[in-house]
């Protein structure tokens, strides 16, 4: 085994090289990485896991982990076998680096997309039990039943990776945005834990599938001013 090997070698599930694998399969499972796009990044210390760039998300092993340095994203560890690492690397450091989260989530959810097709510049929604699952900034406290969940929708582009800067501005602009929404792409949700980078993600694509499902019902998602609630 050579010496950077070890990064991905440990029999505990919890290793990021060991949980990865398994988040993308159950990611998979929910429509979430279909067709070998999104993933996650888990940071430990100064060194992130990501999956490599291109391949089956659901039959990824610990082995064909890259390992990177938080700092300036140079490669500690490859699998070799012409694999790069995912193209998402950049957007998951914006997370890193930006809020201090150590784990982001990309996803290719319909719902998500859905609700960047239907809503301008932000999606948003209030009165629902379930933005009591997000956090402020996807970091610190969790939202109240009476907050406003908003998220930023930053337009695509046709490289993954130059997308980076689009959602740096976003998130400096919407310090109380626990995700970016990407035009007819997805969504990035970061956390100070995978499990709550995980469960943050399940909430927001929970509320974005319910938000389509209002505004294609014809009702709005957050009430204007003066509007009562429907109890
Ligand atoms: C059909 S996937 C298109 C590229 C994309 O959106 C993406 O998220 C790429 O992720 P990867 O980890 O495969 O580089
Ligand atoms: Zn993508």
């Amino acid at each position: 085994m050579c010496n950077s090997d070890q990064f991905v070698s440990s029999i505990d599930p919890l290793h990021p090289a060991n949980l990865i694998p398994q988040l993308c399969e159950n990611m998979y499972r929910q429509g979430w990485v279909t067709g070998t796009g999104g993933g996650i990044s888990i940071r430990d210390n100064n060194v992130a896991y990501v999956a490599p760039s291109g391949v089956q998300k659901e039959r990824i092993n610990p082995e064909d982990m890259f390992v990177l340095t938080v700092n300036d994203r140079s490669v500690v560890r490859a699998p070799g076998r012409g694999l790069k690492e995912s193209a998402c690397t950049p957007l998951f450091f914006n997370a890193f680096s930006i809020r201090g989260a150590l784990s982001c989530i990309h996803t290719h959810s319909q719902n998500t997309v859905m609700a960047t097709l239907l809503w301008g510049k932000e999606f948003r929604i209030s009165h629902q039990e379930m933005i009591k699952g997000v956090r402020k900034g996807g970091m610190s406290d969790a939202l109240t039943y009476l907050d406003t969940l908003v998220v930023p929708i930053i337009e695509n582009t046709p490289n993954e990776e130059d997308l980076m800067e689009g959602m740096a501005e976003a998130m400096h602009k919407y310090p109380n945005a626990p995700g970016v929404l990407v035009r007819r792409h997805g969504i990035y949700v970061w956390g100070p834990t995978w499990e709550k980078a995980k469960a943050q993600t399940e909430c927001i694509d929970y509320l974005c599938e319910l938000g389509v499902k209002m505004r294609l019902a014809g009702m709005r998602t957050v009430p204007d001013d003066g509007e009562a609630v429907i109890p």
